[in-house]
């Protein structure tokens, strides 16, 4: 809406019609601006509670614009847990130069929310439905862990083939660049239906989306998900339960191991509907002395209690 108003308001009229949306503490305004409180330093949905003084407000049409002038997230209203329109809006909206710094850095980046609580309860509702899924792994047989998994038959439900064409996008650039790093002599094309039929002919043909889920005393033991060959080296994770409320413990823990030093130990912090992406197996690492090859493992500690489900969305498919 911001859009069209803009086009026919001059921007102090604009400015009032958000003052007053955030005097009413209108929800229906929320999501299409964002207030900046000079004097608390966060932002805020305009039907945040909170009662601010209109000298020390001002609006940004962006998250990333609150946040690029140094604002932090309300920790009433939570602006950085409402979401904007369907998950390809969502997916555009989030901040993908800060993704890749983290990811850059660290080998990991949290996203921030993508999934709604409706979204999640879906997912996890529909963990029983057996002709959604092509196979079901209990990870004690494995050796894995314990706990279990089951990965999605082709075609996936939307909500999941979105994400993964959505987030693949906005990750290839970055894996194009890591590629060039580490001198492999390949390139990842920009969509991920092209990046599917590559992995076809490697012949990994099986979906690797999947649901986890965890009970008391479940755990993922640290490992990497590769399929084959073909890898594409940076995947997601997005928590479909609320930790300290749904389950306690099961963090999300990733090692990292650099040559000649000791492994050091990540963990994440996920919120319900909240993604984070990470390096698969390598990652280009620039130090002193050029470029380092990091291997990374990821994992989940033992829940303690409650039930832990995840939804792993990872871009090569499976042989
Ligand atoms: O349950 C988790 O948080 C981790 C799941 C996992 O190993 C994956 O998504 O590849
Ligand atoms: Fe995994």
């Amino acid at each position: 809406m911001s859009a069209s108003l803009r086009l026919v308001h001059p921007p102090e009229d604009l400015d009032s019609e958000r003052w007053d949306a955030v005097l009413r503490r209108d929800a229906s305004a929320d999501g299409t601006f964002w207030t900046c409180v000079k004097t608390t330093g966060v932002y805020c949905l305009p039907s945040c509670s909170g009662r601010p003084k209109r000298e020390n407000v001002f609006f940004t049409e962006t998250r990333a614009e609150a946040e690029a002038a140094g604002f932090r997230p309300c920790k009433r209203c939570r602006p950085d847990r409402f979401l904007i329109g369907g998950v390809k809006d969502r997916i555009d909206e989030l901040d993908w130069g800060r993704a890749h710094d983290a990811l850059n850095t660290n080998g990991w980046a949290a996203l921030g929310r993508l999934l709604s609580d409706e979204d999640c309860a879906g997912l996890i509702n529909a963990y029983e439905e057996d002709a959604l899924y092509r196979s079901r792994v209990v990870m004690r047989r494995h050796g894995f862990g314990e706990g279990e998994y089951r990965y999605f038959a082709d075609p996936a439900p939307q909500l999941v083939s979105d994400l993964r064409t959505g987030l693949y996008e906005k990750l290839a650039p970055l894996a194009n660049e890591w590629a060039k790093a580490l001198k492999q002599d390949r390139t990842y094309p920009h969509d991920h239906a092209a990046y599917r039929r590559r992995c076809a002919k490697a012949g990994q043909k099986r979906p690797t989306p999947l649901i986890l889920k965890y009970g008391p005393g479940d755990y993922n033991r640290l490992h990497q998900d590769l399929y084959g060959g073909e890898v594409f080296p940076i995947q997601i994770a997005i928590l479909l339960s609320q930790p300290g409320r749904d389950f306690e413990g099961g963090e999300f823990v990733m090692t990292e191991q650099t040559p000649r030093r000791q492994s050091r130990a990540m963990v994440a912090p996920l919120e319900k509907g909240s993604a984070i992406a990470f390096a698969v197996n390598e990652r280009p690492l620039e130090g002193a002395r050029g470029t380092y090859r990091v291997k990374m493992r990821h994992g989940v500690s033992e829940v303690r209690s409650g039930a832990r489900y995840c939804l792993g969305v990872i871009f090569h498919d499976a042989a």
